[in-house]
C-alpha cells in the first residue's frame, strides 16, 4: 500500500481516504522524486499539503505513464477546512430539566464445578460471580446544560465465577456528569407501590433478589466459616438431613422475607429518604401515603401512579457524587458449600444459588437549578444579555427584538483579585410572568407538561419556570432599558419586576403541593427559604442605555431624574437596594457605569454571605 492507499492500482473507491499525508510521492513506485526507470512511468506533477480530505477517483488524472490531482479541488478543500476551524463552536444545547433511566450491572452467575484429580476430587470449586458496576451521578463543575448524551446508563455487569475457585471481577462503575445544582428525584412506579401495598407479593417476580442475595451473603460466610471442618468425619446421612434442614431453613426464611417485606421500610431510617446503608432505598411511610391517596392506589391509572417522585439528593457542590443504581450482587459458586455437601449432588443444589443478582434499576428526574451568584431580572430587550456579555466572556446571543433569550446562561465576572461572580442571564419578564405568562423557554416547558413522568397539568398555563434558576442567587440585579426604546417607562417596568419577584417568591409559581415530605423536610427546605426572601436579598437596579440619553439634555438633569424615580419605585415595591446601587450604565455601546459596577456587584454577593 502506499499512501494513497492504492498500491500499484488506480484508487479504488475503498481507498479513498487520504489522512495525514504531507507530501505526495510517485503513484507508481512512492519515491519524492520520481527517477525513469523500468518499472516507474511516474512523475510528480504537484505537491500539496492534505490531512484528513476526502480524495474522489475523478481527482487522478490518470494520463499516460502520468497522474497528477486536481489542485482546484485540493484548495477547495483546504478553505472549507479553514471555513470550519473558524466557524463558531456550537453551544450544547440547553436543558434544564431530563428524565434518565439507570440500572446497576448484574452480578456475574457463581460457577458450579468440580475438581477433578487427586485428594479434591468431585470436591466443588466453583468461584463466586463479581459484583455489578454501580451507575453514580457525579457533578462537574464545566458543565451548565443538563444535556445529556445518553437517555439509558447502565453499570457493566459483573464476571462470572470460574473452576478452581476463581471469583468473577466486578463490574467498572459508571459516573454520569451532570452539572452542579442538580436536584435529583427517583420515580416510583406502580410495581413499587404495589410491592408496598398489594397483598400479591408472591407475584412480584424479581422483586427479593436483592434480599435473597443478602442472604446469600450471610450463607456464603457461613459456608466459609465452616470450610474448616474435617473430611475425615464426614457422614453422609448426617449431611443429607443437614441439608434437608438447611433447605427448610432457606424456604422458610424466603417466605419469612416476603412477609415481612414492609420491615424493608424501616421507618427509623426513613426520614431522609435517601439511600440507607444497606443499598436500598427507603420511603418514609407518610410519603407512600401521600402517593396513595393522591394518586388513588384502587382507580388502576398506572400512568398518574408512576409519576410520584422521590427526593434522593441536591447535588449542589462540586465534584459530589450520589448512587442512584446499585450493581447486583454476585452469585454464589459452590465452593461456599465445599465443605457441607461434599457430594456433588448435594453441592449440585448450589446451583438454585448461582443465579446472579440483577442490577438495581431507577428512573430519574434531573432538575437543574442554576447555582449563580447574581441573577438578571428584566424585560425583553433591557439589555441582560449585553450586560452578561460586557462583564463575562459568556457568548449570549444579543438582538433588537424582543425573547432573544430563551433559556438560562451563566456567565464569570472576574476580579483581578481572583474572586469570581457568576452571574445567571434569564429571560425577559413581562407582566404576569408569576401566573405564567410569557415566552422564555416555552419550548421546554411544553415537553415537559407532555412528559409522563411529571406531574404538571398541561391544561393549565406554562409557568415562568426559569425562575427558578434565579432562586440559588445570592444578589438580584434587575435592569431596565432607561431611554425606553420600545415605547416603555423604566419606572414603571422596575415596579412591575418587582410585583412579579414578588409574587413568585410568596406564593404565585410556587406550589406547595408539588413537594413531597421527604423533600420539604430535607434539602430543598433551603431552597424554599430562598424563595420566600427573594425580595429580601441585595439588589441592584441598573438603568440600561444612558448612552441614548444625551448628558446634556434639554430637560436638565434628565439622567438623575431617571435615577431618582427608580429608587422611590424600588422603595414601593420593597426592593432591597440602597440609593447608590440605583446605576446608570451602557452594556451595549458606550460600557459607561460597567466598572463601579463591578465593584457594586462584588460587594453585594459578599454581603449577602
Ligand atoms: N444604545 C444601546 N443599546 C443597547 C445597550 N445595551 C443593549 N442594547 C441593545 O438592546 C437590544 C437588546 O439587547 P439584549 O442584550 O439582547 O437584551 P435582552 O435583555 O437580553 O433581551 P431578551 O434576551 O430578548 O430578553 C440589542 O439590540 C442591543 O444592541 C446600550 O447600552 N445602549
Ligand atoms: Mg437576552
Amino acid at each position: 500500500m502506499n499512501r494513497l492507499g492504492g498500491g500499484r492500482t488506480a484508487p479504488s473507491a475503498a481507498c479513498r481516504v487520504v489522512t495525514g499525508v504531507t507530501r505526495l510521492g510517485c503513484y507508481w513506485c512512492q519515491r519524492r522524486t520520481p527517477r525513469p526507470s523500468p518499472t516507474c512511468q511516474g512523475s510528480l506533477t504537484s505537491r500539496f499539503q492534505i490531512t484528513s480530505s476526502r480524495i474522489e477517483d475523478d481527482d487522478f488524472a490518470l494520463g499516460p505513464g502520468r497522474w497528477t490531482i486536481d489542485p482546484t479541488k485540493v484548495a477547495r478543500l483546504e478553505r472549507r477546512k479553514q471555513r470550519e476551524k473558524n466557524k463558531p463552536r456550537a453551544q450544547v444545547p440547553f436543558k434544564d430539566r431530563v428524565k434518565i433511566k439507570t440500572r446497576g450491572g448484574s452480578g456475574g452467575k457463581g460457577s458450579i464445578s468440580f475438581h477433578s484429580l487427586g485428594s479434591y476430587k468431585k470436591r466443588p470449586c466453583g468461584g463466586h460471580g463479581g459484583k455489578g458496576g454501580d451507575v453514580y451521578l457525579i457533578t462537574d463543575s464545566q458543565l451548565s446544560s443538563l444535556k445529556l448524551e445518553r437517555h439509558h446508563y447502565f453499570g457493566q455487569d459483573g464476571g462470572n465465577g470460574g473452576k478452581n475457585g476463581r471469583n468473577g471481577r466486578n463490574g467498572n462503575d459508571l459516573h454520569v456528569r451532570v452539572p452542579c445544582g442538580v436536584v435529583v428525584r427517583r420515580v416510583l412506579d406502580w410495581d413499587e407501590l404495589d410491592v408496598m401495598y398489594g397483598d400479591n407479593l408472591d407475584d412480584n417476580d424479581g422483586q427479593f433478589e436483592g434480599l435473597e442475595s443478602e442472604a446469600e451473603d450471610d450463607e456464603r460466610s457461613e459456608g466459609e466459616d465452616e470450610q474448616d471442618e474435617s473430611f475425615d468425619s464426614f457422614d453422609p446421612a448426617q449431611s443429607e438431613q443437614d441439608f434437608e434442614e438447611y433447605y427448610e431453613a432457606l424456604q422458610s426464611s424466603k417466605k419469612h422475607r416476603k412477609q415481612s417485606s414492609e420491615v424493608e421500610i424501616d421507618k427509623e431510617l426513613v426520614n431522609s429518604g435517601v439511600r440507607a446503608d444497606d443499598g436500598m432505598y427507603h420511603w418514609s411511610s407518610s410519603d407512600l401515603e401521600m402517593a396513595s391517596t393522591a394518586y388513588g392506589l384502587d382507580d388502576g391509572d398506572e400512568s398518574r401512579m408512576s409519576r410520584h417522585a422521590v427526593f434522593v439528593a441536591d447535588l449542589d457542590q462540586p465534584n459530589t457524587r450520589v448512587l442512584v443504581a446499585g450493581g447486583g450482587k454476585g452469585g454464589v459458586g459452590n465452593q461456599a458449600y465445599a465443605s457441607r455437601h461434599y457430594f456433588s449432588g448435594m453441592a449440585a443444589n448450589a446451583a438454585k444459588k448461582a443465579a446472579p443478582g440483577p442490577g438495581e434499576l431507577s428512573y430519574l428526574e434531573l432538575e437543574l437549578k442554576l447555582i449563580a451568584d447574581a441573577g438578571l431580572v428584566g424585560f425583553p430587550n433591557a439589555g441582560k444579555s449585553s450586560l452578561l456579555s460586557a462583564m463575562s466572556r459568556a457568548t449570549p446571543k444579543i438582538a433588537s427584538y424582543p425573547f432573544t433569550t430563551l433559556h438560562p446562561l451563566v456567565g464569570t465576572v472576574q476580579y483581578n483579585d481572583g474572586f469570581n461572580v457568576v452571574m445567571a442571564d434569564v429571560p425577559g419578564l413581562i407582566d404576569g410572568a408569576a401566573e405564567g405568562r410569557g415566552k422564555g423557554y416555552v419550548q421546554g416547558l411544553c415537553s415537559i407538561t407532555d412528559d409522563l413522568f411529571f406531574s404538571r397539568d398541561s391544561s393549565n398555563l406554562p409557568r415562568m419556570e426559569f425562575l427558578r434558576h434565579i432562586e440559588r442567587t445570592k444578589a438580584l440585579v434587575y435592569i431596565v432599558d432607561a431611554a425606553g426604546v420600545d415605547g416603555r417607562c423604566p419606572v414603571n417596568d422596575l415596579r412591575i419586576l418587582g410585583k412579579e419577584l414578588r409574587e413568585y417568591g410568596s406564593s404565585g409559581v410556587f406550589h406547595p403541593e408539588d413537594e413531597t415530605e421527604v423533600e420539604r423536610n430535607s434539602g430543598d427546605d433551603e431552597i424554599r427559604r430562598r424563595r420566600i426572601e427573594i425580595m429580601n436579598r441585595p439588589s441592584l437596579i441598573l438603568a440600561n442605555k444612558m448612552d441614548l440619553i444625551p448628558k446634556e439634555d434639554t430637560v436638565v438633569g434628565r439622567r438623575e431624574e431617571i435615577l431618582y424615580e427608580l429608587s422611590q419605585a424600588a422603595d414601593e415595591v420593597g426592593i432591597a437596594c440602597a440609593s447608590d446601587d440605583i446605576l446608570g450604565i451602557s452594556a451595549g455601546v458606550s460600557g459607561e457605569g460597567l466598572q463601579i459596577l463591578s465593584k457594586k456587584l462584588r460587594s453585594a454577593v459578599e454581603g449577602a454571605k
